[in-house]
């Protein structure tokens, strides 16, 4: 069964601490472990990763994107975090590497900061999973991988 990945953008390596009102009492290995029971039980392997760094998140969609091309990958959960926002690059890596890609984010960003409503992600990924705090990773690996069980790669 081909791999899911879950990529995570800059500061969610503070889960946990990080304003807890907002992003809950959960680390990020508290959702890893989370998310690798729920891979394990749908008979998927999972790469989970965070990265503060802008570039090291364009390396790790470009390789995503020749995974799901050979067949061995079905996409990517992917909280960008802040990079979201403003991040070009990273929508021209989902787009350029053909990377079927579920946003998600913990908190509802729509009920927040108005710098926060717009994505630039959004319009192209194919699905996106917001204010259902970490719990939101399990419900975008939910759907990507019954996508994948539909036939609809790419
Ligand atoms: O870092 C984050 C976390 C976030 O992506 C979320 O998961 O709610 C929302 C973003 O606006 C913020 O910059």
């Amino acid at each position: 069964m081909p791999t899911i990945h879950v990529v995570n953008g800059p500061n969610l390596n503070l889960l946990g601490t990080r304003e807890p009102e907002v992003y809950g009492h959960e680390t990020l290995a508290d959702v890893e472990a989370r998310c690798r029971t729920l891979t394990d039980s749908l008979g998927h392997a999972l790469v989970f990763r965070q990265s503060n760094s802008e570039g090291t998140l364009v390396d790790w969609l470009q390789d995503i994107g020749r995974e799901v091309a050979a067949g061995s990958a079905l996409g990517v959960v992917l909280n960008a975090g802040a990079y979201t926002h403003t991040s070009v690059a990273l929508r021209d890596a989902i787009v350029g590497a053909s990377v079927p890609t579920i946003e998600v984010h913990v908190s509802n960003v729509h009920a927040r900061e108005e710098f926060r409503h717009h994505s630039y992600l959004s319009p192209v990924a194919i699905g996106i999973v917001v204010g259902f705090g970490t719990g939101g990773y399990e419900l975008a690996i939910r759907g990507l991988a019954e996508r994948g069980r539909d036939g609809r790669g790419g």
